[in-house]
């Protein structure tokens, strides 16, 4: 049975002020969808604005710490200089992943932690365990180098059913985007100590 991260903090007292944005990859998008979903929804209910959840998206899993670490800058770059417009961000409002309205997310802080969701299905060659391996690493590293907290939101699943399952599709299935944006608030609040 899913046994999940234990005894994640009861509340999140700073979670109004808190900017977390969202990098995805558009592999499997069946997937991407509800993990993104479950990761803002579980962000929303700890008490995080939508209109501080920024999201993006790249090809595939092995753009996203690139993706990442252009977000990070970017968020730095308009809490410096205050500019509405987020290169190339969105956030995301209600309604279908496939067309997010740009919206001038304006802030005046950079991001408080950030989140590369992507979904690798193992094929029948071995791209699968050099993108896992490089992707996962590769978010490792951007967050220490940046000391911004980065949750891991990759996905390597063996079959297209594991995926599902870990996406909250099917019977039983549990949905890990939401303890990834759970993570992502308590990672949020322990970087702004
Ligand atoms: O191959 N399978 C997958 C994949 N390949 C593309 C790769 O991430 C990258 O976008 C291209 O190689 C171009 O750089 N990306 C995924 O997110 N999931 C997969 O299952």
């Amino acid at each position: 049975a899913f046994k999940g991260p234990s005894a994640p903090p009861a509340s999140f007292p700073t979670a109004s002020q808190l900017r977390i944005g969202i990098v995805h990859a558009r592999w499997n998008a069946e997937c991407i969808g509800p993990l993104v979903q479950g990761a803002v929804g579980a962000m929303k209910k700890a008490g995080v604005k939508e209109e501080n959840i920024v999201v993006e998206s790249v090809p595939g899993s092995w753009e996203l710490p690139m993706g990442v670490s252009r977000l990070i800058s970017a968020g730095q770059v308009q809490a410096s200089s205050n500019v509405s417009d987020l290169m190339g961000a969105s956030s995301l409002l209600e309604g279908s992943l496939d067309s997010p309205s740009t919206s001038s997310s304006a802030s005046s802080k950079p991001f408080d932690a950030l989140i590369g969701i992507g979904v690798l299905i193992k094929g029948s060659t071995m791209h699968f365990e050099y993108i896992s391996e490089c992707a996962c690493q590769g978010l490792m590293r951007v967050g220490l180098d940046a000391n911004v907290p980065v949750i891991l939101g990759i996905l390597t699943c063996l079959t297209e059913e594991q995926a599902l399952q870990r996406s909250g599709i099917g019977e039983g299935a549990h949905n890990h985007g939401e303890d990834w944006g759970t993570a992502a608030v308590e990672m949020a609040e322990k970087s702004n100590r």
